[in-house]
């Protein structure tokens, strides 16, 4: 059966251009985020990756062009902007505190509030429940987390973008330096995420990771879009060779829901 259906993105990005003094780091750059999609954002060494990441994030400012959400104009001022427009971000330093457990770093300023035996018991509870949703094998929300290994702690760092409902969650390299069975540990919460409904922005220098867990592969070269691709159809060379610049595809965004 052929899907009609045309839907509007969580997140359209039109045109964005963002200039660090002579630096264009990005140009009239197109993104898209649907729901239940985890769209991977690939390029080479200061392609623009986590430029666009922090635009989407509200660490950084646009200079021009416009982003939408569910097909309404927004600004997205600062971090706290895009927390309540439903956007979490995990960047690389995953901002967590190695003297707290597990639950304790859920939910790092944004406790409940109430009688605080029973704040502290509900956080536990919605804190197992986060880690069952995506999960996660960490064995306890009671554990510090100096106690966890790289694999555990990206775990509990992306758990945490769940506290607060988000819409779409960006993850900065979260397979960087983790062994063989974290990656796949990891990559079972970024599809646990889209399972949930989210859409996932995925930056990774990893073409196994990205092709594993992807629905589609948006190449950024030298600041500007090089491609869009399927991620199931996509050949290895075919992306390989527009990151590096071998083709030149222009933007051209895959049809997957029209
Ligand atoms: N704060 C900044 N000040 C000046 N130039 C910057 C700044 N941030 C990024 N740039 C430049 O913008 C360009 C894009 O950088 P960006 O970090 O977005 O690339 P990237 O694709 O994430 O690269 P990498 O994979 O190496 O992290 C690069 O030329 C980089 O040097």
């Amino acid at each position: 059966m052929t899907t009609t259906t045309t839907r509007t993105p969580l997140l359209a990005m039109r045109q964005i251009c963002k200039r660090f003094n002579a630096v264009e780091a990005l140009v009239d750059v197109d993104f898209e985020v649907y729901a239940h999609e985890v769209v991977a954002l690939v390029g080479d060494n200061g392609a623009g990756k986590s430029t666009l990441a922090k635009v989407i994030s509200g660490v950084l400012q646009p200079d021009s062009g416009l982003i939408e959400m569910e097909g309404e104009t927004v600004a997205i001022p600062s971090p706290s902007a895009a927390h309540d427009l439903g956007v979490a971000t995990v960047f690389q330093d995953l901002a967590l505190c190695d003297n707290l457990d597990v639950t304790a770093n859920l939910f790092l300023g944004r406790e409940m509030t109430g009688r605080a035996l029973l704040a502290d018991a509900q956080m536990e509870d919605a804190a197992k429940k986060i880690l069952r949703d995506l999960s996660s094998r960490i064995p306890s929300v009671r554990t510090q987390l100096r106690d966890l290994s790289a694999g555990q702690r990206q775990s509990v760092a992306i758990a945490r973008t769940l506290i607060g409902s988000p819409r779409i969650v960006v993850l900065d390299e979260p397979t960087a330096s983790l062994s063989v069975a974290q990656t796949a540990e990891v990559l079972t919460h970024i599809q646990g995420l889209r399972d949930l409904g989210l859409g996932v922005v995925l930056i990774s220098h990893n073409m196994n990771d990205v092709r594993a867990v992807s629905d589609r592969i948006e190449v950024l070269r030298h600041g500007r879009n090089n491609g869009s691709f399927d991620a199931s159809s996509a050949s290895y060379e075919a992306i390989l060779a527009a990151i590096t610049g071998a083709t030149h595809q222009g933007y051209r965004s895959v049809p997957r829901f029209a």
